[in-house]
C-alpha cells in the first residue's frame, strides 16, 4: 500500500495520525523529511486509510499450519501482492543503526513525554521518536516505512494483560524484536502556582488512574480519562486549567511547562510495564544471551490439548513466561459435531504464549514441531533478547 504523508505543525504538539497515512498517494521524500523534522512533537493522524480489521483475523488463516516467521504459502502470495511488506534489501542506514538507536525511528502511542516513549528511549537513548495518536497508526508507520519500529505496552503487574495489544500483534505481520521492562513513577503536576487543595479533577490514562487511587481519594477530585498521560498534561497546560491536574511522568511535566506537586504517587512501588518493540523483520536468534521467544497458536478439539500443548515445553525443559488465551472474535464459536447429544458448540481461543529459549535452540524448534502436532495453527511473533535489567 503506498501512502503520502501530510503532516502540518500548527504551533502545538501533534501526533502522527491515519489521516498522514493516505491511501492512494505516494511518499515523497520532502513530505517525510518534513513529517520526521517534526515528529519529535507532532503525532501522525490517519483517516480514511482501510485498516486491517483489529480482531486479528485476517492474517491468521486457522485452517493452515504456519511454522516460523515466513508464513504459509498462500499467505506468502497473499503478503507479495503488498509491496510494503515484502523484505527490502539492506541500506545504509540498516548498516549504520547502533544499538544506542541513533538513526532508528520508533512510533509510539501517546504524546511526547508518555511512558511509551519513555520505554523507547531506555532501550535506543538515541532513537527518535515518533508520537502517534493510536496504536494502529503506530504499527501503520512501520508498515510503511514512516518509522523503523514501534514500542506498545503488553502488560503490567499491576492490572495484567493489555488485551487489545494481544489481538493487534495479530492483526499486523510486524515481528517482536525486543521487550523493554519498564517501572513507572507516576507524578502529580498542575500548572505553576496551583496547589494540591485547588484541583478538582485529575486527568490520566485510565492505567495510571487505577494505579494511584490512594492519592486521588485523598485528594477528592473526580477523575477523567486521557488518551495517554502525557495527553493529560498537554490538557492541563494548553488549556490553562487551573481546577485540573494530571498524573504523568516527569518528564512530561517539564515538556508542558507544569509543576510536579506530588512525586511517585503509584500504591504499588514494584509495579513494573513490560512493552514490546516491533519491526518489520525478525532480529536472528542466537544463544550467547538470554533470549524469549513469542508463539500464537490455536488447538484442535479434544481433551487435554492444552495439557499436551504445554507439554511440548515441559518435556524439553524449557520455562514459560507468560500465557495468555484471547476469544478469536471472527469465529468465536467452534462447532463441535459427534457427542451423542449432538452438536456442540465452544468458545474458540488463540492461545499467546511466551518462552525462555531462542529460536536457535533446536529444543525450541523441536517443541514447535512437536507443538504442531495438536494445533491448528502456530506462528512465531518472535524471538528477542529478555530484557533482564529491568
Ligand atoms: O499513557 C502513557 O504514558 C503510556 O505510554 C501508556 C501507559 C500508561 C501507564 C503505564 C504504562 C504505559
Amino acid at each position: 500500500m503506498a501512502l503520502k504523508a501530510i503532516v502540518g505543525l500548527d504551533g502545538g504538539f501533534q501526533q502522527l495520525g491515519m489521516r498522514d497515512l493516505m491511501k492512494n498517494g505516494h511518499l515523497g521524500g520532502g513530505s517525510l523529511r518534513r513529517r520526521l523534522e517534526v515528529s519529535k512533537f507532532g503525532r501522525l493522524e490517519c483517516e480514511g486509510v482501510k485498516m486491517k480489521p483489529v480482531d486479528g483475523d485476517e492474517n491468521v488463516e486457522v485452517k493452515k499450519k504456519e511454522m516460523g516467521n515466513g508464513g504459509s504459502g498462500e499467505e506468502l502470495k497473499k503478503r507479495s501482492r503488498d509491496s510494503t511488506t515484502l523484505p527490502k534489501p539492506l541500506s545504509a542506514t540498516n548498516l549504520s543503526d547502533s544499538s544506542n538507536g541513533s538513526n532508528v525511528r520508533i512510533a509510539f502511542q501517546g504524546s511526547p513525554g508518555a511512558f511509551s516513549e519513555g520505554a523507547a528511549l531506555k532501550a535506543y537513548p538515541e532513537c527518535e521518536t515518533i508520537p502517534c495518536e493510536q496504536f494502529e497508526v503506530a504499527f501503520k508507520a512501520v508498515e510503511l516505512w514512516l518509522a523503523d519500529k514501534a514500542i506498545l505496552p503488553i502488560e503490567n503487574t499491576y492490572s495484567g494483560s493489555i488485551h487489545r495489544n494481544y489481538d493487534l500483534l495479530l492483526c499486523h505481520a510486524l515481528h517482536i524484536v525486543a521487550e523493554v521492562q519498564l517501572s513507572v513513577d507516576y507524578c502529580l503536576m498542575a500548572l505553576p502556582g496551583v496547589r494540591k487543595e485547588e484541583l478538582k479533577r485529575v486527568l490520566s490514562h485510565p492505567l495510571a488512574l487505577a494505579q494511584c487511587q490512594g492519592v486521588l481519594s485523598e485528594l477528592g477530585v473526580t477523575q477523567e480519562n486521557a488518551d495517554d498521560t502525557a495527553a493529560a498534561a498537554q490538557i492541563v497546560s494548553s488549556k490553562g486549567l487551573r481546577d485540573a491536574g494530571a498524573i504523568a511522568s516527569a518528564r512530561a511535566a517539564s515538556i508542558y511547562g507544569l509543576d510536579t506537586l506530588e512525586e511517585k504517587i503509584q500504591d504499588n512501588h514494584n509495579s513494573m510495564t513490560r512493552f514490546l518493540i516491533l519491526a518489520r523483520e525478525p532480529i536472528i536468534p542466537r544463544t550467547d544471551r538470554p533470549f524469549k521467544t513469542s508463539i500464537v497458536f490455536t488447538l484442535e478439539e479434544g481433551p487435554g490439548v492444552i495439557f499436551k500443548a504445554l507439554s511440548v515445553f515441559a518435556l524439553r525443559n524449557i520455562n514459560l513466561t507468560k500465557i495468555e488465551s484471547r476469544p478469536q472474535r471472527k469465529q468465536p464459536l467452534r462447532v463441535v459435531d459427534g457427542s451423542n447429544d449432538g452438536t456442540a458448540k465452544y468458545f474458540d481461543y488463540l492461545f499467546y504464549i511466551d518462552f525462555e529459549a531462542s529460536m536457535a535452540e533446536p529444543r525450541a524448534q523441536s517443541a514447535l514441531c512437536h507443538l504442531q502436532e495438536y494445533s491448528t495453527f502456530l506462528r512465531v511473533l518472535g524471538s528477542f533478547p529478555m530484557d533482564i535489567y529491568p
